[in-house]
């Protein structure tokens, strides 16, 4: 890895044809050391053939993508640079600790690196059960612990938080965040920005294999940055007319719910109990950011035609053991 670039992740004019279908088209980003990057796109919208081609996975048709300024396949020793999950899916007949002692071994790492993985990924008391037994949210985990194996510099998950419970979610959002405080670079997919929304500083949002946004979340919010509650009454007009006097602003509607800024719940709250005018509904609307994101990305998804296996028959062979 190259000092001036150590651990940036850049993808530059990248693209990627499957037959008739233009899977990545001229995508151009980077994701920074010390930062957590959301790579965030509807299904079908390019992530996985990106992040294989980054992974030396699929040979790109053109463009380039590279770690630390070089391909992955160019990197001294990739599996201790690059910890990757590509899938959660395992030898149904090996136990957790099996599967990480094979990867282990596969990239030189000692023997200790397992239990302590096994341990920060909290799989510990699950380690010798088989995995075909693990819960998509285990698996996850295992996945992440193989990733983590060699202390990597840089990571790359591919839908990371796809199946954990609440817990499992809070859990891994303060380790990656943790990761990227200690310099690492941390890329992970998604295709909902609300599951990624409180974990990540830079967002990169692709539609049909092409960019569509890049930059840090706070950008992604463009400008409407005012929180909007949205109620309802029985008498609606009653209830407009008190938010306009006590200096809300009714922006719309939503169904039955108006959509009202400039006041917040709380205010809205009081106001219905010193006007005698009882709600119906009181909520803050769902992030604008979700929504910014949903016009990024409104009509684009599209049907997979992916061949079993998803393999690329050109692509290089790839480096044993850096994706799990
Ligand atoms: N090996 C392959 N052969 C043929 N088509 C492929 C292959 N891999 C991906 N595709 C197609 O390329 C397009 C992009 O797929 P990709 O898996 O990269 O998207 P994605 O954003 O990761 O979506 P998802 O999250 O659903 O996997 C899809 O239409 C997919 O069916």
């Amino acid at each position: 890895m190259d000092n001036a670039h150590a651990g940036r992740i850049e993808v530059t004019e990248l693209s990627k044809r499957f037959g008739g279908l233009q899977a990545v088209n001229g995508l151009s980003f980077v994701a920074e050391p010390g930062r957590v990057t959301g790579f965030l796109g509807p299904n079908g919208s390019g992530k996985t053939t990106t992040l294989s081609v980054l992974l030396g996975l699929v040979r790109p048709d053109s463009g380039s993508a590279t770690i630390g300024g070089v391909p992955y396949t160019s990197l001294e020793r990739p599996a201790l640079t690059v910890g990757a999950s590509l899938s959660a899916d395992f030898h149904a007949a090996h136990t957790g600790r099996a599967h990480l002692d094979i990867v282990r071994r596969a990239i030189g790492v000692p023997a200790t690196a397992v239990s302590e993985k096994l341990d920060l990924v909290g799989l510990s008391a699950a380690a010798d059960r088989k995995t075909g037994g693990y819960s998509l949210g285990m698996r996850q985990r295992l996945a992440l612990a193989a990733a983590l194996l060699g202390d990597p510099q840089v990571l790359i998950l591919d839908e990371p938080i796809n199946g954990l419970d609440p817990e499992g979610i809070h859990w891994i959002r303060s380790l990656l965040k943790h990761l990227a405080a200690e310099g690492k670079t941390v890329l992970l997919s998604s295709h909902l920005l609300s599951e990624v929304q409180q974990t990540v500083d830079d967002v990169v949002v692709i539609r049909r294999g092409e960019l569509a946004f890049a930059g840090p979340l706070s950008e992604l919010q463009q400008g409407n940055k005012e929180r909007t509650v949205l109620v309802s009454a029985l008498d609606q007009a009653a209830l407009a007319r008190a938010l306009e006097l006590s200096g809300g602003r009714v922006h719309g509607v939503r169904g039955d719910l108006m959509r009202v800024v400039g006041l917040a719940p709380e205010a809205i709250g009081q106001m219905s109990l010193e006007t005698a005018i009882p709600l119906s509904h009181l909520s803050v609307e769902e992030s604008e950011l979700e929504q910014s994101f949903l016009e990024l990305i409104e009509g684009s998804e599209r049907p997979h035609t992916r061949r079993e296996g998803g393999s690329d028959p050109d692509a290089p062979a790839a480096n044993e053991g850096g994706a799990a």
